[in-house]
């Protein structure tokens, strides 16, 4: 179903954001010092546009520091008056709506744990009928692309059309370099099913360790991401939680500066010329590519055929796996990665059998 969603853009929230955002702050909300010094820091930068910090914090186990609660509302009112900076913070239900609207939260955003439950997403999304406030929807915990986009839709479903995504990685059982992997596959997805909304990426929580965030960062512009949500501390070392991926706002300033900022598009007619030339060779090879493709399954299905009438498997397990050396010795002399050529192999090969299993269950005509 082709989700219908009406929203405003960013840069028309009133808040005086530009077409790209970075948001910005402590992971949580430890003390007025804290929040209002790393507010005035990472204010220096002129990409900063939004101040972020946690309160009520959904941690994996009991114990841990769970956030300060309302009062650092208040923090986070201060660091807004001393910087000019809009504020943002994330609530997980109806309680935490209603305690940041009576606080003037500028942002409220749904974390990950909360857009994975359609009850909590429907519980926040009832809490804030006949309001205002512009709302971002952070992905679920689990890459369910379907999940993400109907909680944007009870949200928008209650009046919200300020709205947007974050995009902050799913959780996942191996082992990668990132604490939630980016899978840049379903924000793509998210952004050709819903081209009106507009999504920011949080690298921190995609890398959870601050070396990689510059890397996923421009990675995010480079997906045409409208923004990103950043984590920052005044000191990183002794934060009460996520110590690991928040940045000094020293380093966050300077990172900012380094980013290169892309648009979708160009004005320049030498570069429109030649893209079109490329794109219109891409089109014949891929044309080439669909008509071989379709040469190859018939083939498989006469195999098909001949299997059935001679009572063979189609699985062909060494066959198989002479095809997989074969294709992938050439295609690496091509310049063709393991990986790529892996996933497109598997996914021939799934077809193949597909195609087969559709003949071998086909009446035979002898
Ligand atoms: O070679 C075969 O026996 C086929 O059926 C073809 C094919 C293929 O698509 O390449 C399909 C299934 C087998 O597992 C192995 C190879």
């Amino acid at each position: 179903m082709q989700p219908n969603l009406n929203t405003v853009p960013m840069k028309d929230w009133g808040l005086g954001l530009d077409e790209f955002v970075v948001i910005s702050g402590p992971c949580s909300a430890e003390n007025e010092d804290q929040v209002v010094s790393t507010a005035k820091a990472v204010a220096k930068s002129d990409k900063v546009k939004v101040l972020r910090a946690g309160i009520w914090k959904p941690r994996t186990r009991p114990n841990s520091f769970e956030g300060v609660g309302e009062v650092g509302l208040e923090w986070l009112n201060a660091a807004k008056e001393a910087t000019g900076l809009p504020i943002a913070t994330e609530v997980a239900n109806a309680q935490h709506v209603e305690v940041c609207l009576k606080h003037n939260v500028d942002i409220l955003w749904l974390g990950a744990r909360s857009t994975v439950n359609p009850f909590t997403v429907q519980e926040i999304a009832d809490a804030l009928k006949g309001v205002d406030v512009p709302v971002i929807v952070k992905n679920p915990i689990n890459p369910d692309l379907q999940l993400w986009i109907g909680a944007l839709e009870r949200i928008n479903q209650a009046g919200i059309t300020k709205l947007a995504a974050i995009h902050r990685g799913f959780s996942s059982f191996e082992k990668t370099p990132f604490r939630n992997v980016p899978m840049w596959e379903i924000p793509i997805e998210l952004k050709r099913l819903c081209p009106e909304i507009e999504i920011i990426c949080d690298p921190s929580h995609i890398a959870g360790n601050r070396d990689i965030i510059p890397f996923i960062a421009q990675k995010a512009i480079d997906m045409d991401m409208h923004g990103l949500m950043i984590e920052s501390h005044i000191q990183p070392s002794i934060a009460l939680s996520d110590a690991q991926q928040q940045l000094k706002p020293a380093a966050l300033v300077a990172m900012a500066a380094e980013l290169k900022l892309r648009q979708p598009e160009s004005t320049n007619k030498e570069f429109k010329n030649l893209l079109e030339e490329f794109r219109s060779e891409i089109d014949e090879l891929d044309e080439t590519l669909i008509q071989q493709l379709s040469v190859r399954m018939n083939i498989s299905e006469k195999i098909g055929e001949y299997k059935r009438d001679n009572d063979v498997t189609i699985l062909q397990v060494n066959r198989w796996n002479d095809v997989i050396k074969r294709r992938l010795d050439m295609a690496k002399a091509l310049g063709l990665s393991d990986t790529f050529m892996n996933k497109f192999l598997a996914i021939v090969h799934e077809e193949s059998i597909r195609r087969q299993t559709d003949v071998m269950n086909s009446t035979v005509v002898k």
